[in-house]
């Protein structure tokens, strides 16, 4: 039997496949998500993540594989899984001439949320998101952040370890998607587990232990941001910055064998290096050798931007 005091990873997807006729929306996915870690998901338009997290959230059957939360399958034992888990989905139906409190409640009695410790929790949620003060307000007066932090409220009603969020600060102002960063990140915190989907991998990048890049439903790599950036770098992007003697570096530098996609502009010049440590070093003593008096010799970060773009191919299906 499994108890409650699971030592395994807290989501694990096990050779997932899902198939809509001849789209295969998620094809073989397997990934874990340690307990009280921080997973973001990141792919760009049907690319899989809602497919993969409904199948995690009970909602959905896989066409093979299996989906575990704690431990349990979503498929075989898909009540005790919605007991640890809360899932804020992309989109959410609500009611609109309900009001915020009323929609809370309706959701912990569903739950099973009962007598003082439903109260406790209602008021708990209320607080955390900011909705204490709307709680009589119709939800079809509310703002689409608020609507977002109703949607995360109600997935945290019931108290769960697990939380599976779908791009929740899609369509969301800055100040918005920042306040809802905040709340994630107290969440995690706290020790919950996340697995968090977007589009885009600048916006998860800060606040998650690890990622998954997923694109026509194949997961084309897993790590934290670093190692996924590591892993790729096949160059090296080089800034360097002169007193004078631009020309005369570029001169220098068109015809050696490792220096690629070489500029200048008064007084920068950018290029990419070929190889590591040796070419990096050789061609500074270029530079210097010539007397070009250099004021800085920096390698530069790609962009997150960058790195997505090398991994991923841009083909939807
Ligand atoms: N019920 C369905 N019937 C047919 N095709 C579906 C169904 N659900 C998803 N798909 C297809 O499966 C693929 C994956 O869709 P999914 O919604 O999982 O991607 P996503 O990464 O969440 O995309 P988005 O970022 O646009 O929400 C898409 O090609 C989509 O059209």
């Amino acid at each position: 039997m499994i108890a409650k005091q699971w030592s395994g990873p807290a989501i694990e997807l096990q050779n997932l496949c899902r198939t809509f006729g001849s789209t295969h929306a998620v094809n073989n996915v397997s990934f874990v998500v340690p307990a009280g870690s921080v997973f973001g998901y990141i792919g760009p338009n049907g690319a899989g993540k809602t497919t993969s997290m409904r199948i995690l959230a009970t909602l959905e059957l896989p066409t093979s594989g299996d989906a575990f939360i704690e431990g349990l399958s979503s498929i075989n034992d898909p009540d005790r899984v919605r007991g640890r888990l809360g899932f804020m989905p992309d989109g959410f139906g609500t009611y609109g001439d309900t009001n915020c409190a009323e929609y809370l409640d309706f959701f912990a009695r569903s739950y099973g949320v009962i007598g003082r410790q439903r109260t406790r929790r209602l008021r708990w949620v209320m607080d955390f998101t900011g909705l204490d003060k709307l709680a009589y307000k119709p939800i079809r007066g509310l703002s689409k952040g608020m609507k977002q932090r109703l949607c995360l409220g109600r997935a945290l009603i019931h108290d769960p370890s697990v939380l599976i969020l779908d791009e929740p600060a899609a369509g969301l102002d800055p100040r918005a998607r920042i306040e809802l960063r905040q709340m994630i990140r107290t969440l995690a915190a706290e020790g919950k587990t996340i697995l968090i989907s977007s589009h885009i991998l600048t916006e998860l990048a800060e606040m998650c232990d690890r990622v998954g890049i997923i694109e026509q439903g194949c997961l084309l790599a897993t790590g934290t941001v670093e190692e996924i950036r590591s892993r790729l770098r096949k160059t090296r992007n080089i800034l360097v910055r002169t007193v004078g003697g631009v020309e005369q570096a570029l001169e220098l530098l068109r015809p050696h064998p490792a220096v690629d996609q070489l500029e200048g502009e008064r007084d920068l010049i950018r290029f990419h290096i070929h190889g590591g440590d040796a070419e990096q070093v050789e061609i500074l003593r270029i530079l210097t050798d010539a007397r070009i008096d250099v004021l800085d010799y920096a390698t530069v970060d790609e962009s997150l931007e960058d790195v997505f773009l090398q991994i991923t191919q841009g083909n939807v299906q």
